[in-house]
């Protein structure tokens, strides 16, 4: 098994001072890190009986796509707001440097659909916990939610496991 986190480059003070920022672009040019990502998001949810994948816009598309197609479902784009060009709903939210409002189509799912959500990180929860609730917004069951990195320190995890949606990381950024 690789080892996922040294893939992983920290930068500090990025976008603003004090943030640790953790740059999962050279994780995504290391063509067995990406690969075997894609896999261990995957694994937890082969018999989730899933009908979709959710993505978090933009790094969320990254991820969430490949674990779509490694499911083999369909995939919803929960994109930032003024991107979609149809009826939708939305939210706003604060994340670790700033707040922003998350949309989705309002038929992106209905309530027969069982929807995974896949984002690459997970920091204070709040991207994550406005996606959830636009989701549940559409009548669909949230499953799980999927990250590849997680900031312990920032409680996101317990906020979303809060929400109950089972959470499932890969590497975790913990005092350091
Ligand atoms: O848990 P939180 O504190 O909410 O932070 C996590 C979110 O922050 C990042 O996205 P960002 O808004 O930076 O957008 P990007 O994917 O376009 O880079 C990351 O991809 C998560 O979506
Ligand atoms: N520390 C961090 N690094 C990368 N993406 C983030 N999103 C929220 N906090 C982050």
């Amino acid at each position: 098994m690789r080892d996922l986190k040294a893939a992983i480059r920290t930068v500090p003070n990025f976008p603003k001072p004090g943030v640790q920022y953790r740059d999962i672009t050279t994780l995504l040019a290391d063509p067995e890190a990406l690969a075997e990502s894609v896999k261990r998001l995957a694994a937890p949810y082969r018999d989730a009986g899933l009908t979709a994948v959710a993505g978090i816009d933009a790094r969320g598309f990254i991820f969430g796509t490949a674990v779509a197609i490694e499911l083999g479902v369909g995939f919803i784009p929960v994109r930032k707001a003024g991107k979609l060009p149809f009826e939708t709903l939305e939210q706003d939210y604060a994340l670790e440097y700033g707040r922003d409002t998350l949309q989705i189509h309002a038929d992106a799912a209905d309530a027969g659909d069982k929807v995974l959500l896949v984002d690459d990180l997970i920091a204070t929860g709040g991207t994550a916990g406005a996606a959830v609730s636009l989701l549940r917004r559409t009548g669909c069951e949230v499953v799980g939610a999927a990250f590849l990195v997680d900031l312990p320190d920032l409680g996101g995890a317990d906020l979303i496991k809060a929400m109950d949606v089972p959470v499932t990381s890969l590497v975790a950024f913990e005092g350091d």
